[in-house]
């Protein structure tokens, strides 16, 4: 018969299901009971012989735990080691400060001084954040953001806000300008933020591209794929531009515009095949509150923000259905998997799924409440219709139109992706939240893989 060590809830769950099936083996003095009566049976609960084998220990964590007669003379012990460890702790911590320091000495700003121009494409929440983020960083340095809307351009040279959807609170440094002119707006710049949104960027693109130098670098930050095309923004970019060898650096991770604007402490990656392109657009962004790292998994960063949208409205359907912790939990993991799967069947390194790009997003998006992705995703969940949700939203939310690209994704590679899939249905309104959950449950049990 299983030995069952605990006595504590996970013990007791585990018993509800069949309590003759288990022995308990209880572990005082946190529950000094000798039986326990579940589902009608008593059932003994036995002292653990001393010392336990660790294999056993099943629900109790923490040093001694399993051991409530461990000496007391072995207290100062501790303490000792305590001190000792304190020690090893300051200097590691010491040695990391040096190797920082003498990092920070060698580290280059001359692309801060050598830019004059920014240009930003898109007047929106993101590009909003990271025009004044830029323009922090040196005020001779100008930044130039080419907006749709003539109050919104208006606004942001008379008033230093963009407060017609955006940021009523927030003024932009002095050195935030904006224009409807596509000329004006490229007119000699040094780098280019791309920030609209990825289903409008073709055409958007298309539309200004006699204005653009073919040296100029494209700093991507638009998260998502093209719906019938299936192209990332490293694709859709040259093609729109009509010139392969335009200079692109994809820029995402957890980043929350608001966040970013209350210059609240952020990390982002920034990826590209050009390693001095991502090394100099590492320079121009990196500050006291933005730390930059770099990559050159240009498919890895850009399939993980895309996709980490999908997952985002999964997550927010669990959560509006308040399903609990365990299952937006296993929700989540699996459509951890589920990214991963399809993204390094496209080339993508399995380091990149787990960094900035990957988990730190994923868990920005699927775990807090100013993600747009993840409020469809709660307003879906608590019986809202689509069409409704987004005729109330005034921003995007990309993981709407993303969801039906990932499926076709999925096909061509040949990779099951039953959460993401269960999000495409539902959003194509062809499964109700709750049919989608049922199914998804259940599914056969399989290996981990
Ligand atoms: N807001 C955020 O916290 C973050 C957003 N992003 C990404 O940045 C991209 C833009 O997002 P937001 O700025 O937040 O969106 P938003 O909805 O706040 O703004 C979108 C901007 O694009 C413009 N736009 C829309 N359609 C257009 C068209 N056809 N042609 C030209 N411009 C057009 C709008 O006028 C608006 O200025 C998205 O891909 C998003 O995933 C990435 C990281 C963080
Ligand atoms: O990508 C984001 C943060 O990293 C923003 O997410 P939402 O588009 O869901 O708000």
């Amino acid at each position: 018969m299983p030995l069952l060590v605990g006595g504590g809830a996970m013990a007791a769950a585990v018993l509800v299901g069949d309590p003759s099936l288990f022995n308990v083996l209880f572990c005082p003095p946190s529950m000094p009971r000798r039986s326990l009566s579940l589902g009608g049976k008593n059932l003994m609960l036995h002292q653990p012989p001393k010392p336990i084998s660790p294999r056993l220990i099943l629900c109790r964590s923490g040093a001694g735990a399993l051991d409530p007669a461990a000496p007391e003379k072995e207290i100062p012990k501790v303490r000792e080691g305590g001190r000792d460890q304190r020690k090893a702790v300051r200097i590691a911590w010491e040695k990391l400060v040096r190797w920082s320091r003498s990092w920070r000495s060698k580290a280059k700003t001359d692309v801060v001084e050598r830019t004059k121009k920014v240009v930003v494409l898109g007047g929106g929440s993101f590009g909003t954040a990271m025009a004044a983020h830029i323009a922090g960083k040196k005020a001779e340095m100008e930044v130039l953001m080419l907006v749709r809307d003539e109050d919104v351009c208006r606004g942001i040279n008379e008033t230093h806000f963009n407060s017609r959807k955006y940021f009523p609170n927030h003024m932009l440094p002095e050195n935030v300008f904006a224009t409807t002119n596509a000329r004006d707006a490229l007119l000699g710049a040094d780098f280019c933020l791309h920030v609209v949104p990825v289903q409008c960027s073709s055409s958007f693109l298309e539309g200004i591209s006699q204005h653009v130098d073919p040296k100029l670098p494209f700093i991507s930050l638009s998260k998502g794929l093209e719906l019938n095309t299936l192209r990332t923004m490293s694709q859709i970019i040259p093609q729109a531009l009509r010139n392969p060898r335009q200079p692109f650096v994809v820029l995402s991770g957890p980043s929350f515009a608001v966040e970013l604007m209350r210059k609240l402490p952020t990390a982002m990656v920034v990826a590209s095949k050009d390693k001095n392109l991502a090394g100099t657009v590492q320079q121009l962004l990196a500050s006291p509150h933005l730390r930059i790292s770099s990559s050159s998994d240009v498919i890895g960063v850009e399939i993980a923000g895309a996709l980490k949208n999908v997952l985002a409205i999964a997550a927010g359907i669990v959560e509006g259905m308040n399903l609990g912790n365990n299952c937006m939990a296993a929700l989540v993991a699996q459509g951890c998997s589920e990214i991963r799967w399809l993204a390094t069947k496209m080339g993508a390194k399995a380091t990149t799924l787990t960094g900035l790009s990957g988990s730190g997003d994923i868990m920005l998006t699927c775990f807090v409440n100013l993600s747009r992705n993840r409020t469809v995703g709660l307003r879906l969940g608590s019986g809202e219709s689509l069409d409704d949700i987004i005729s109330s939203m005034n921003q995007v939310a990309e993981g709407v139109s993303t969801a039906g690209a990932v499926i076709a994704l999925a096909e061509k590679y040949n990779v099951k992706m039953p959460v993401l899939t269960a999000v495409a249905r539902i959003i194509d309104n062809e499964l109700t939240p709750k049919t989608a959950v049922l199914e998804l449950m259940g599914l056969p049990q399989v290996e981990e893989v």
